[in-house]
């Protein structure tokens, strides 16, 4: 298959590598400094470039009918409009968080925790997340989609950075060296605590898992998940 790569900073890299390693072509290879893009011989684009560049790369791909993968995380004010363009062109379109295998079963695992804490009220949750100094966005997607999923299935009705309230999810973002992504979420009492947690030693499973779905999007169209990739239920 023929990738085309968005962003090539530590996670286009990555990409790279493990694409190529499953037979894979790279055909372009866009940044910051790119002055053309040849759509032409693409089967497939991956994006991971930044916030503010985000929605421009994925719908330039729409436009010249390239199924797009985006890992981009904190550009998801413009993420309806994206789904709109894909659905105008015809095109494929797979947006998450995060890629990792393991990152989507805690996703189940944390869903499945929040329904059985639903009523629980002395239980109040919160969550940490961890990651290196050069994110630039804060919370990580991953987070929100955590925090989302507990909202889903409790009676929680938003998360806040840091805030405190009944109905809040407090969210503490740290920035520590190089941590590649930790994720804990917390349930605390007056006499215990429930704690799941998801340590990524390293960048390969996100790369992975987004060779994996732009292997699974190619000819399909319409916008799907890591859940219809990966078949978790
Ligand atoms: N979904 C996941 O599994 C997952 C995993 C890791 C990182 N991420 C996200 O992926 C994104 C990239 O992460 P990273 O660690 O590779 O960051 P990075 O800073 O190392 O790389 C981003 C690259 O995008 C480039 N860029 C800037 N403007 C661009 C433009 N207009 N077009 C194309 N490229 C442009 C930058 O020059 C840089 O090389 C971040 O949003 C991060 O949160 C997601
Ligand atoms: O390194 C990053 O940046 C990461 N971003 C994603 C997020 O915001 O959740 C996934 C983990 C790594």
């Amino acid at each position: 298959m023929n990738i085309g790569l968005f962003g090539y900073g530590k996670m286009g890299k990555m990409i790279e590598q493990i694409a190529q390693q499953r037979g894979h072509a790279i055909v372009a290879k866009v940044d910051v400094e790119t002055e053309e893009i040849s759509f032409k011989t693409m089967d497939v684009a991956i994006d991971f470039s930044t916030p503010d560049a985000a929605f421009g790369n994925i719908t330039q791909c729409f436009e010249n009918n390239v199924p797009v993968i985006s890992g981009t995380t904190g550009w998801l004010d413009n993420y309806e409009n994206a789904l709109d363009i894909c659905k105008q062109k015809q095109s494929a379109f797979i947006y998450a968080s995060n890629f990792s295998l393991g990152v989507n079963v805690f996703f189940e695992l944390n869903a499945q925790l929040a329904k059985m804490m639903k009523g629980l009220d002395q239980y109040k949750a919160s969550m940490e997340e961890i990651h290196h100094t050069q994110k630039l966005d804060a919370p990580s997607g991953t987070a929100i989609t955590l925090a989302e999923g507990i909202i889903a299935n409790t009676e929680y009705k938003e998360w806040k950075l840091e805030e405190q309230g009944d109905k809040t999810i407090p969210i503490t973002s740290k920035r520590e060296g190089m941590v590649p992504g930790t994720h804990t979420i917390n349930y605390e009492s007056l006499v215990d605590t429930i704690e799941i947690k998801h340590t990524a030693h390293n960048r390969e499973g996100f790369a992975l898992g987004a060779v994996i779905a732009a292997e699974w999007i190619k000819g399909k169209t319409g916008v799907f998940s890591m859940k219809d990739v990966l078949n978790l239920n």
